[in-house]
């Protein structure tokens, strides 16, 4: 596991605050799991950051979303925020001032099945790069009259439902600025990806366990492709195993792939559920570097 990490220098910017305890002193205190290499790796890391941002404090960082965009009700400028711990949101920081120019203000898609995390990783994403956060369902609620999705699904049907999707994405589609979380099914028309290809697509890929743990979680009501009787865990689990098979390939036009699995193989991780929503918001961008470098 060593040599995989020592491999991959870059991911010595991925520290987790689970792991690295900054003493008041300044120095850092691993934990048990991170040995030699790694240490150093991190050491080295920790130091420049510390050095380049000697005025931050010590303490959770909150990003703040800020919204504007051009044809957008303000009603759905969203304005929740997510607590990140200092190390994560320092990291954010910095990758995000490399790669800023080189977005050119193009919009972000993410893609990725329900329960990805496309909403908690989206307004994290916007919050740091200050673009505005849209997600397509509330877009599409606010356009069929404050409808709940789970409602327009039963009174309209599924193709009504998509209809609108793609409309509201075409909508976006001439804004520059913004981070979108897109409904799941939102691959499977081509039009749409027409659309998103005016921005920067990033696939959040998540295992079905984790997925279906996620939507047990906090129920099924408002996602109406997965209701029904009997386990939460296993209702979702089955279902999600049948749309992953129709999607996948779907998902993978996207132009940047965040896998989870990945990010926790690279960590020295057993569990993905480990990986906080910062740490996969920062995979985001040094996938979407890779894909604006190729
Ligand atoms: N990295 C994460 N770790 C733990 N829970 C998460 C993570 N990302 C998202 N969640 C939780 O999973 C659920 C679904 O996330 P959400 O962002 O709404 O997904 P999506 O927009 O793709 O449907 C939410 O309850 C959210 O809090
Ligand atoms: O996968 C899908 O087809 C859907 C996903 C949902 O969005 P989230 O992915 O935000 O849950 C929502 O658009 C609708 O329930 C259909």
């Amino acid at each position: 596991m060593e040599a995989k990490i020592s491999q991959s220098l870059q991911w010595s910017t991925l520290i987790d605050s689970e792991k690295i305890i900054r003493k008041p002193s300044g120095s850092l205190r691993f934990s048990q799991r991170y040995k030699g290499q790694q240490r150093l790796q991190m050491a080295e890391y920790c130091n420049l950051q510390s050095r380049k941002a000697a005025t931050w404090l010590h303490r959770p960082v909150t990003l703040k979303v800020s919204c504007s965009a051009q044809n957008i009700p303000a009603s759905l400028l969203e304005s929740e925020s997510f607590p990140a711990s200092f190390d994560e949101a320092m990291i954010l920081k910095d990758k995000l001032e490399e790669i800023e120019p080189y977005l050119s203000g193009r919009c972000i898609y993410l893609v990725g099945m329900m329960g990805s995390g496309k909403t908690t990783v989206g307004r994290i994403l916007s919050e740091a790069l200050g673009y505005s956060f849209f997600d397509s369902d509330k877009l599409i609620e606010l356009a069929v009259g404050g409808t709940t999705v789970a409602e327009i699904f039963k009174l309209y049907g599924e193709s009504f439902f998509r209809d609108n999707e793609t409309e509201v994405l075409h909508k976006l589609s001439s804004n520059y600025r913004l981070v979108v979380s897109t409904g799941g099914g939102a691959v499977i028309r081509p039009i749409n990806w027409k659309y998103m290809q005016k921005g920067i697509s990033v696939w959040l890929d998540v295992p079905l366990e984790v997925l279906a743990r996620r939507i047990a979680a906090v129920g099924t009501d408002s996602r109406p492709l997965l209701t029904g009787d009997g386990d939460a865990y296993a209702k979702a689990f089955k279902r999600l195993s049948t749309l992953l098979e129709e999607r996948g390939e779907a998902y993978s036009n996207a132009n940047a792939r965040v896998s989870l699995e990945n990010i926790a193989d690279k960590l020295g991780y057993v569990d993905v559920c480990n990986l906080s929503p910062t740490v996969i918001a920062i995979e985001a961008l040094l996938q979407i570097e890779k894909y604006l470098k190729k």
